[in-house]
């Protein structure tokens, strides 16, 4: 008998369903039988783990605050992710469904449908800031296809909770360019409302939102869309790569994987020449034009596609870049060595990537920032571990990207792992991968795993000191050996990856509670950095111009007075991320005016400030004078607000005039007097150098922390 059934013949059937263990899913149900086999194995994972068939829904979802950490981890999926989820809510409207958004782990961040059904999902927590993991939840579409990494639908019955049998979903798993999986976009409604498109429709949705956000990260490098019919170029049906200047291939949609037959891991293997017998040199000849159509290319097994190149960046007209004599010369045979030679000479060619987001682009008038990244630029490319310690939101991951966009290995992979969003027993096989069947749940083919992905660039440990005990230890074993033996394996593979750790926590105090190893901790910090808290920084005016002119490029959105009075006051717990969204829903709710007041901001957050600036009256300046902020960039974890550490510039910014007035020197008045001015001007230096009638320079010197 069938565990689920077809739509329409639900009741009775259900009820005997609720009664049937794993054993008695379908053999071979109406969706096939990989579907069933699929299901199974989920209902045997969901037994070793001794879950409860007929456990009650969860209702202990994520608190608020976890819940807006989640959000903001997450917001550029679901930034990508919200309009594609509007249309397909359009899609299904009416049908009792929903569609959700979860992140990495299942945890739902975002859901959008009809009304009724919402309240009936709520009543499975199936709802915003419950995870709906395998491990939580047994078999759902959401949790399971997190786990096998496909498209899953789980109908009635299937379900291994007997409470949600009366949904059904479709599920996939949203990738990005290097086979990270991001989330999981899913349609669950009554399972009277199944219809068989709707899988159909999420699997497009979800590529949809890859294919947003490959374009999104690769916009500065040559983007291929192919297809072996040419008509499919330009739809959700085309492969997409990313090519480096050099000709390697640093990125794939899932159309491009399908349509090539390999997997991410092989195709990072192949370059330009090897994979399509053509060299950049040709692609960028040939499409320079906007008039250029489709190339026809063919691969080494003879089969056929058509080629379009898209690129915009300004490398290409380099002095450096060859000629098309040159090219055309080595356009008869396209070897990786011609590619090579085609590649212009690295020290003249910043990437416009590079234009952006390298370590000057943090250097924003705050004396503490300059100070991490001109101890951070001391050790670029010296093979030495930096661990990056900061509050949640202040820049830790940008900073490990900006090094990394700035070392010698910028062309090279930059793989970001978070240890905290990982759940604790899939970590192992994230970092260093497993062997076909290494264990339950395993993927078919196996996995190289990140640190191995890495190889050749870098590698970003992102909440190290969420990192499990057991697994410090094989770590550190593989930095010593800087090898790695995959779960299952018994053959080593060779990796060169440069490290980059981040964490919130104080491993110092950590290590003294035997949670975190002391030999880790001092192989992975060669250089120790802190990151400075939002409301230790004294660049907020710069950062709000920049944020917004990112937001609404040209319009040259301004804020009032009495806003800016209130983002001074404020201690923006989140720091930037908490500046970035507040500023984002300013932007737009500013659509059409020139300046953003506080009808533009959200009323969460103005009653917050605005509560916060009436409990404090001095300023965010006098309030880092009390609460002591650690001293930046020391040299291992320094003491988190430890009374009376302040360095000798929050002394400084504590100056303000309603602080009881000790004296103070010189210099310290000129700092002031600087950072008024600078302020004034908006965080614009030219202007605030005219009104003192220094120079530029001088007032950067100036406010760099000595
Ligand atoms: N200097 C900056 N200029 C503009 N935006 C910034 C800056 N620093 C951080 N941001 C923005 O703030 C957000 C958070 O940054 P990031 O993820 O690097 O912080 P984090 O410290 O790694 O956070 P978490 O600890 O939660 O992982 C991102 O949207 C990032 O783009």
């Amino acid at each position: 008998m069938a565990a689920f059934l077809p739509p329409g013949a639900h009741s009775a059937g259900q009820r005997r369903g609720t009664e049937s263990t794993s054993r008695s899913v379908a053999r071979s149900g109406p969706f096939g039988p990989s579907h069933t086999e699929a299901i199974e194995h989920s209902h045997q994972r969901c037994a070793a783990l001794g879950l409860s068939r007929i456990e009650r829904p969860d209702f202990s979802p994520l608190g608020r605050t976890d819940l807006t950490v989640a959000r903001e981890r997450n917001l550029r999926l679901y930034s990508h992710a919200a309009p594609v989820m509007e249309m397909l809510y359009e899609q299904i409207v009416d049908t009792d469904s929903m569609v959700v958004l979860t992140d990495a782990t299942g945890t739902i961040l975002h859901s959008t449908g009809d009304d009724d059904f919402l309240g009936r999902a709520a009543k499975v927590a199936l709802a915003p800031g419950a995870n709906w993991s395998e491990a939580a939840k047994g078999t759902n579409a959401v949790g399971t296809a997190l786990m096998d990494e496909v498209p899953t639908l789980v109908h009635a019955e299937e379900h291994f909770m007997h409470a949600n049998n009366f949904l059904t979903c479709s599920a996939a798993p949203i990738l990005d360019p290097r086979g990270n999986i991001l989330g999981v976009l899913d349609v669950s409604g009554e399972q009277r409302s199944y219809h068989q498109h709707t899988m159909a429709l999420v699997k497009m949705s979800a590529r949809m939102i890859e294919n947003h956000w490959l374009t999104d990260d690769y916009r500065n490098v040559m983007r291929l869309h192919f297809h072996s019919r040419v008509e499919f170029i330009g739809t959700l049906m085309e492969g997409i790569l990313a090519v480096s200047p050099d000709g390697k291939i640093v990125g794939a949609n899932r159309g491009a994987l399908e349509l090539l037959g390999l997997s991410g891991a092989a195709l990072r293997m192949h370059s330009l020449s090897s994979l399509f017998g053509t060299a950049i040199g040709s692609l960028v000849d040939r499409f320079r034009s906007p008039l250029a159509v489709p190339l026809p290319v063919e691969m080494s097994d003879g089969r056929q596609f058509h080629v379009l190149a898209k690129f915009n960046f300004p490398v290409w007209s380099h002095p450096d870049t060859p000629s098309d004599e040159a090219r055309s010369t080595l356009r008869q045979s396209a070897s990786a060595a011609e590619e090579a030679t085609l590649r212009p000479a690295p020290a003249a060619e910043p990437s416009a990537e590079s234009a952006t987001s390298g370590l000057r682009h943090l250097q924003t008038g705050d004396s503490h920032m300059d100070t991490v990244v001109d101890k951070v630029r001391r050790v670029l490319n010296r093979d030495i571990p930096i661990l990056i310690l900061g509050e949640t939101g202040t820049g830790k991951e940008l900073l490990a990207r900006a090094i990394h966009q700035d070392s010698e290995r910028a062309r090279q992979p930059f793989v970001a792992v978070n240890c905290a969003s990982i759940p604790e027993t899939l970590i192992e096989a994230e970092l260093f991968g497993y062997e076909e069947g290494a264990f339950t749940g395993a993927r078919r083919k196996g996995s190289v795993g990140k640190i191995v992905q890495a190889s050749g660039g870098t590698l970003f440990l992102d909440e190290i000191g969420d990192m499990p005990l057991q697994l410090q230890a094989h770590l550190l074993r593989v930095l010593q050996e800087r090898q790695v033996t995959p779960l299952g394996s018994t053959k080593s593979v060779s990796v060169d990856v440069s490290i980059i750790c981040a964490t919130h926590r104080n491993l110092r105090e950590m290590i003294a509670a035997k949670q975190f190893r002391e030999d880790l901790y001092y192989r992975l910090n060669g250089l120790a950095v802190k990151l400075p808290a939002l409301r230790e920084r004294h660049d907020l005016m710069v950062l709000t111009r920049r944020i917004l002119e990112r937001q609404a490029p040209g319009k040259r959105l301004e804020v009032a007075d009495d806003v800016l009075r209130l983002f001074r006051s404020y201690a923006w717990p989140g720091n930037i991320r908490q500046l970035f969204n507040v500023l984002r829903t300013a932007a737009v709710m500013a659509a059409g005016d020139a300046l953003i007041t506080r009808h533009h901001l959200s009323d969460d957050f103005l009653d917050e400030a605005q509560r916060a600036a009436a409990a404090a009256p001095t300023s965010t300046a006098d309030a880092q004078a009390t609460a002591a902020p650690a001293p930046v960039a020391a040299p291992v974890v320094p003491p988190v607000a430890a009374p009376h550490s302040a360095p000798p510039e929050t002394a400084m910014a504590g100056s303000a005039p309603t602080e009881p007035s000790a004296p103070r020197s010189l210099q310290d008045m000129e700092i002031d007097a600087i950072r008024q001015a600078v302020d004034a001007a908006g965080g614009n230096i030219s202007e605030a150098s005219k009104t003192l009638g220094i120079s530029r320079n001088t007032i950067y010197r100036k406010l760099r922390w000595k």
